[in-house]
């Protein structure tokens, strides 16, 4: 069946994985990639496929209601995986209205808008909400986060996709509009923006930098391949149930302080650095407000009812990561202009 896809965050991190797997797997699907090009949005990441006849990239902002609307009228989407989002926890903690514009009032605008498209004729539509397991909450030490876990949002930003899931469901049983929603664990992989701990300690090791980890490092965060992500979201959006949650993660937990070191190891040896000279980078530095301690998903309804599972072992994506990273100096030097400067300049200065 050809299917008309809208993919919303598209140049971001996760967004350009999911568009090239889109674009190369489904050559009959016409995909359009909607992204406002912030700070942390790069068509250079989608350099390969963007001249494929499927492919088509639109600049924009998702609260704009009027652009929005003419693009659903434009294109007549039958499909929309909605990944645009302002994705960091600590810019919320600095600046929480701009999450809940771009992550509340722009996911309303969009479910708003499909709605009125397809209002008529719901068949063989979907609404594909990409969320975060952050939603859920904090962990003690024991436990996982299933699709039935209460929400319990803690930081500005998982309040604001917290709010933005919310919205979804509600269209979903007041209009019955076609909505999934999956939420997935933390990913890594190449065209990470380097504000994120792995790409920023990969960043800061090669620049024989400070690697900043907060409070004592304990904090556990269970990690997930971003091209196994990209996998789920295609299971999901081809497979999964409507009206239904799936939780995506990797089984795969980590202590920051323990991640920090495996990779102070892969980098030494990437570099030819004698073994313990990076890890003597890493610096304990002021904790994040509010730091959720433990994070830890359950996939296993996604495993047995769709069938995935992820398809790499951690070192082993890491050190892809890593060797990505090292053979795309121009992609880092980019992205750290600019921007990027400003904020770590104010980080700093305010620790
Ligand atoms: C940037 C940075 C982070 N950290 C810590 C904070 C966290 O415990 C852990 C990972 O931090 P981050 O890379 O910022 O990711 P985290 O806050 O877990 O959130 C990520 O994972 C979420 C999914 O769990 C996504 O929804 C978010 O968009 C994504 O940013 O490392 C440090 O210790 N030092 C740092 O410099």
């Amino acid at each position: 069946m050809k299917r008309r896809v809208l993919i919303t965050g598209g140049a971001g991190f996760i967004g350009s994985h999911v568009v090239r797997l889109f674009v190369t797997k489904y050559p009959d699907y016409q995909i359009v990639n909607l992204d406002a090009l912030t700070y942390a949005g790069n068509l250079e990441n989608l350099l390969d496929v963007k001249d494929l006849p499927n492919y088509i990239f639109e600049k924009g902002d998702i609260t704009d209601e009027a652009f929005i609307d003419q693009l659903f009228g434009k294109y007549q989407f039958d499909g929309v995986i909605h990944l645009a989002a302002e994705s960091h926890v600590d810019r919320s903690i600095m600046d929480p209205l701009a999450f809940i514009r771009t992550n509340v009032l722009g996911t309303a605008v969009l479910l708003n808008t499909a709605r009125k498209y397809w209002k008529d004729n719901m068949d063989d539509k979907l609404f594909y909400h990409v969320s975060t397991d952050e939603v859920y909450g904090s962990l003690g030490e024991e436990g996982f986060f299933h699709e039935t876990t209460a929400y319990d949002p803690r930081s500005p930003y998982s309040a604001s996709k917290a709010s933005s899931d919310h919205f979804v469901m509600a269209y979903y049983h007041t209009y019955h509009l076609p909505v999934i929603i999956s939420n997935c664990s933390n990913n890594y992989g190449s065209h990470h923006f380097p504000e994120k701990l792995i790409p920023l300690a990969i960043h800061n090791i090669k620049n024989n930098k400070p690697v900043p980890v907060y409070g004592k490092g304990e904090n556990v965060r269970d990690w997930l391949y971003v091209n196994d992500h990209a996998r789920a979201i295609d299971t999901i959006f081809h497979k999964g149930r409507i009206g239904e949650t799936y939780n995506i993660g990797g089984f795969n937990e980590w202590k920051n302080i323990d991640l920090i070191q495996l990779l102070c190891r892969i980098m030494d040896q990437k570099l030819g650095r004698p073994e313990g000279t990076s890890a003597q980078l890493i610096t304990f530095v002021k904790d994040r407000a509010g730091h959720d301690l433990r994070y830890a998903i359950d996939a296993t309804k996604l495993n047995k009812e769709l069938g995935w599972e992820p398809s790499l072992q951690f070192e082993e994506g890491l050190e892809k990561t890593v060797d990505w990273y090292l053979t795309n100096e121009e992609w880092l030097q980019h992205v750290t202009s600019g921007d990027y400067q400003n904020y770590y300049q104010e980080q700093y200065q305010k620790r």
